[in-house]
């Protein structure tokens, strides 16, 4: 079995853990819906800088210890989602690594970064984050399609040469056969790479990826905290996957 250890949670290739995403857009929504979230209890929260609507003059450090503040024991991952890759984040590569060197030296506990940037960026955002104890998830997001198998296993394998802790791949399907070739290329990484992945088909035709991931080998799968408060299509509520999960587990 494939684990990762994040504080005392433990993360593992044989049943996902839930990760809600904190979408809000000022200090008063993330406040409310960190509140929201602690009442549930989920595994993980997922704090989507990008959503922030004065991310330039946002006081991050404020912000996080009000999340910290209702969500003390929580592992969080902070992210920051490029337009490119179906987020709001539209500055440059120079911008995103100045960003991620301030997250890293908050009290954050895993740190997505996004793969497809200049190799310079990728590799100073990944050393950053290790030099201050922070895990980092590599990501790819496709937003318009699902790549041939061959390009998302390369995508896999390249978060795990460039020295990420667990390596994450989120598409597009148009139809079945995306999402099944997804979720075959899912196990082949798993079985393969030495870290552990996180993966998804997003939209309503890849949503049974969110609940499969003990097929794919997904340590962790994202659910939103209602359905207004979605971070990508296709996620089913909190609550709903806690449910399905439970069942089938
Ligand atoms: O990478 C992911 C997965 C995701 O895109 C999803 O499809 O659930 C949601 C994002 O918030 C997160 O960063």
């Amino acid at each position: 079995m494939k684990t990762i250890k994040v504080h005392d949670l433990t993360l593992n290739d044989q049943v996902a853990k839930i990760a809600v995403p904190i979408t809000g857009g000022t200090t008063a929504e993330i406040k409310e819906q960190a509140s929201q979230i602690n009442s549930m209890a989920p595994d993980l929260v997922e704090w989507r800088i990008d959503f922030l609507v004065e991310l330039q003059s946002a006081n991050l450090a404020f912000d996080l210890k009000i999340i910290r503040d209702q969500l003390p024991m929580t592992p969080i991952i902070a992210t920051i989602r490029t337009s490119h890759e179906g987020g709001h984040f539209d500055q440059d590569d120079q911008t995103y690594l100045q960003l991620i060197q301030t997250l890293v030296s908050l009290p954050i506990d895993l740190i997505d970064i996004e793969v497809d940037r200049p190799r310079s960026i990728v590799t100073t955002a990944i050393s950053a984050a290790h030099s201050t104890g922070i895990e980092v998830i590599g990501s790819y997001h496709q937003f318009q399609n699902t790549p041939d198998d061959h390009t998302l296993l390369a995508k896999f394998n390249q978060m795990q040469q460039l020295g990420c802790d667990i390596a994450k791949v989120a598409v597009m399907p148009n139809d079945a056969t995306d999402t099944l070739r997804l979720m075959q290329i899912s196990n082949q990484a798993n079985q393969t790479l030495s870290i552990p992945i996180i993966s998804m088909a997003m939209g309503k035709t890849g949503m049974l990826t969110r609940i499969s991931t003990m097929l794919t080998g997904s340590i962790i799968s994202f659910a939103s905290t209602d359905q207004h408060h979605q971070s990508a299509p296709g996620q089913l509520s909190f609550a709903q996957l806690r449910t399905i999960m439970q069942i089938i587990n």
